[in-house]
């Protein structure tokens, strides 16, 4: 007899994010039945070479052809690689590399092919989670804010708190943790609030060869250059209601506004950017959180951080504060959201991605020998 996927109880999913800063593959194990969270499992790390980094950057912003048929391949063998050794598991929920994101016009595309995933590791794979949410007039973003409803629930707030993630791209989800289920009204709001680590590291690759701006050492020395960041924030984008959605890449002229700047000061300059749209987006909130829990890289940048807590009225801390793993909480995300839609459960909802009724998105594949128990 086959295996079989339980539609009830408990599960132990391992989410796969392969984030929009490029770097590599995270994974982490997480036990919920859809709903509660259980417990939190192990979780693993796998860099992408710089070849192969470069395959995934030549793909940005296309839709199809060569180079995203290569940055396919190069996301599948990594997860292949990394998923094999965390294989005690009943699901797998995949999300793939974002190479090109426009909602209103072309769609979301996410490369990765969640059967090869299936076929190589013999476990059921839930991927392509955007889509269903874009044809249904959604954002297809943000995915996490379900998973941060469920969080809320799990370190017991009882009051309206924020999560804040910043990664490349930075989105905030508000939570009302007294409404009790994601799709019901009032739960959730979420948004991507603008560019965030991106500009950041692009930006420093370009001038200094870096990676990231490790420790917020070059902002550290830089004083922020207010004219470029008051053009900045007059960008349509940060006064139109959410959700709203953002691709990597939306914003190429905020790497012009700095470029006659000197390192520090441009870095300086770049980081206030990504902390002053937090602050705009802050204000869509239907009432002031308690707190705002970062996740993410840009929660290790010690200047983007006091940036925020200067221009916030509320603490901001890293999920840590909380007992949470900001390193790994979108990877434990898309293990959420993989039993979710195995299960039927809604992903996204009118006010986390605009979608015009809540959906549960994705494509589930079945290994050959694998069935779904009825009950
Ligand atoms: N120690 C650090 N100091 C400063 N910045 C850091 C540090 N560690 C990570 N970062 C920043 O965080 C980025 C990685 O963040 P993260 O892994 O959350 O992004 P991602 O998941 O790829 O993006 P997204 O959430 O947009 O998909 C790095 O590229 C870097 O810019
Ligand atoms: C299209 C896409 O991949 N968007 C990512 C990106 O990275 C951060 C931000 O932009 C967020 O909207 C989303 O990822 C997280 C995991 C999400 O869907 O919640």
């Amino acid at each position: 007899m086959g295996k079989a996927i339980s539609k009830s109880g408990p599960v132990r999913a391992l989410g796969a994010m392969s984030g929009t800063s490029l770097d590599g593959v995270d994974v982490a194990v997480l036990e919920t039945d859809g709903q509660a969270i259980f417990g939190f499992g192990e979780v693993g790390y796998r860099a992408y070479s710089s070849e192969e980094r470069a395959v995934l950057r030549a793909a940005l912003g296309q839709w199809s052809g060569d180079a995203v048929t290569a940055a396919a391949r190069v996301v599948e063998a990594a997860h292949v690689e990394l998923m094999r050794d965390h294989l005690d598991v009943d699901l797998i929920g995949f999300h793939g590399q974002t190479v090109a994101h426009a909602p209103r016009l072309q769609g979301t595309l996410q490369v990765g092919d969640g059967s090869v995933l299936a076929e190589a590791l013999g476990r059921p794979v839930v991927w392509d989670f955007r889509s269903d949410d874009v044809s249904m007039g959604g954002e297809g973003a943000p995915l996490a804010p379900f998973f941060h409803h469920a969080c809320a629930q799990y370190i017991g707030a009882t009051e309206p708190l924020c999560f804040l993630n910043l990664g490349g791209v930075g989105n905030l989800t508000y939570v009302d943790p007294r409404v009790a289920r994601p799709e019901d009204a009032g739960a959730l709001l979420a948004f991507d609030t603008g560019p965030a680590n991106a500009p950041i590291n692009d930006f420093l690759q370009a001038r200094l060869g870096l990676q990231m701006d490790e420790g917020g050492k070059v902002a550290s020395g830089g004083t922020v250059e207010h004219g470029a960041l008051e053009l900045f924030l007059a960008e349509p984008y940060f006064s139109r209601m959410p959700p709203k959605s953002l691709d990597r890449n939306d914003f190429p002229e905020m790497i012009g506004l700095v470029s006659e700047l000197s390192d520090a000061d441009a870095t300086a300059t770049l980081t206030a950017m990504c902390a002053a749209a937090v602050a705009q987006g802050m204000e869509h909130c239907p009432e002031p959180p308690k707190r705002l829990l970062v996740t993410g890289g840009g929660r290790h940048n010690p200047v983007l951080m006091e940036m925020l807590r200067v221009s916030l009225d509320c603490p901001v801390e890293p999920v840590e504060a909380v007992g949470l793993d900001g390193d790994m909480l979108e990877a434990q995300a898309f293990a959420y959201l993989a039993v979710r839609v195995a299960r039927g459960l809604a992903t996204s909802a009118p006010r986390t991605t605009g979608v015009r009724a809540c959906v549960g998105g994705g494509i589930l594949t079945v290994p050959d020998g694998w069935s779904m128990r009825a009950g």
